[in-house]
């Protein structure tokens, strides 16, 4: 366990009961699966769909949704690349104590940041995070705008928004992309299916 800290005289505490035990009573497999793209590319609507279809396969997931972090554990931080990068490193702490609990964690951020993404990804076994990434075009995003928040950021009313006046760092190595099929987007149960397959694939649905 390599982790850095600021407190002294602290130990690691191990109990006899661990995680592969928590996944044998769950026949499942904890992971993290974390969607990131742009604000409107589908993260929520993608991670809603995917948790509704491994709960009616019987598997337990639970979502970390950015936007609701941010109503609590992160209420502390804005969108200034060092809160970003904070929101992440503390989300991804979070979704490795819930696929160690021996869910499938399903985390969705913007997390605009390769390197943040990366740390997280650092945090567990590297099967273990399932990077997806929602490759959607920005005009379709801004087209959705289901909050105006696009266009509070194209009237300049919003400062440092992803993708107009703050970068978004796509992947280079994600596991899962999600993509238009000639210029049309997969409707939800579709992108969620292409999920839950790698997932299947990959012996994460059974122990
Ligand atoms: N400046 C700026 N840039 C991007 N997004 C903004 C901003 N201000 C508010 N919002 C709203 O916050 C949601 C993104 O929160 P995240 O925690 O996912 O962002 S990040 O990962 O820390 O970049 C995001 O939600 P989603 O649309 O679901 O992505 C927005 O609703
Ligand atoms: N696959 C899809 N097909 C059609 N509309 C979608 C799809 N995915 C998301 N949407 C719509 O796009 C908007 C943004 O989706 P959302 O999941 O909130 O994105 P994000 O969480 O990335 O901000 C919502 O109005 C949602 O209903």
């Amino acid at each position: 366990m390599s982790t850095v800290t600021n407190a002294t005289n602290i130990f690691w505490q191990d109990c006899q009961l661990g995680k592969p035990e928590r996944q044998k009573l769950l026949n499942q497999k904890g992971c993290v699966v974390w969607i990131t793209g742009l604000s409107g590319s589908g993260k929520s609507t993608l991670a809603c769909s995917l948790s509704s279809e491994l709960h009616s396969k019987g598997k337990l997931s639970y979502i970390l949704d950015g936007d609701n972090l941010r109503h609590g554990l992160n209420k502390d931080l804005g969108f200034k690349p060092e809160d970003r990068t904070e929101n992440i490193r503390r989300t991804g702490e979070v979704a490795k104590l819930f696929a160690d609990a021996g869910l499938i964690c399903v985390a969705s951020l913007i997390s605009p940041y390769r390197r943040d993404r990366d740390t997280c990804r650092a945090m567990l076994p590297s099967a273990n995070f399932i990077e997806v990434y929602m490759n959607m075009p920005l005009a379709l995003c801004e087209a959705r705008d289901p909050k105006g928040l696009y266009k509070l950021a194209r009237a300049g009313k919003i400062k440092g928004f992803t993708g107009i006046d703050d970068p978004y760092e796509p992947p280079l190595n994600c596991e899962i992309e999600i993509k238009e099929d000639n210029g049309v987007c997969p409707a939800p149960n579709v992108m969620a299916g292409q999920v839950v397959s790698y997932l299947e694939e990959k012996g994460f649905l059974h122990c």
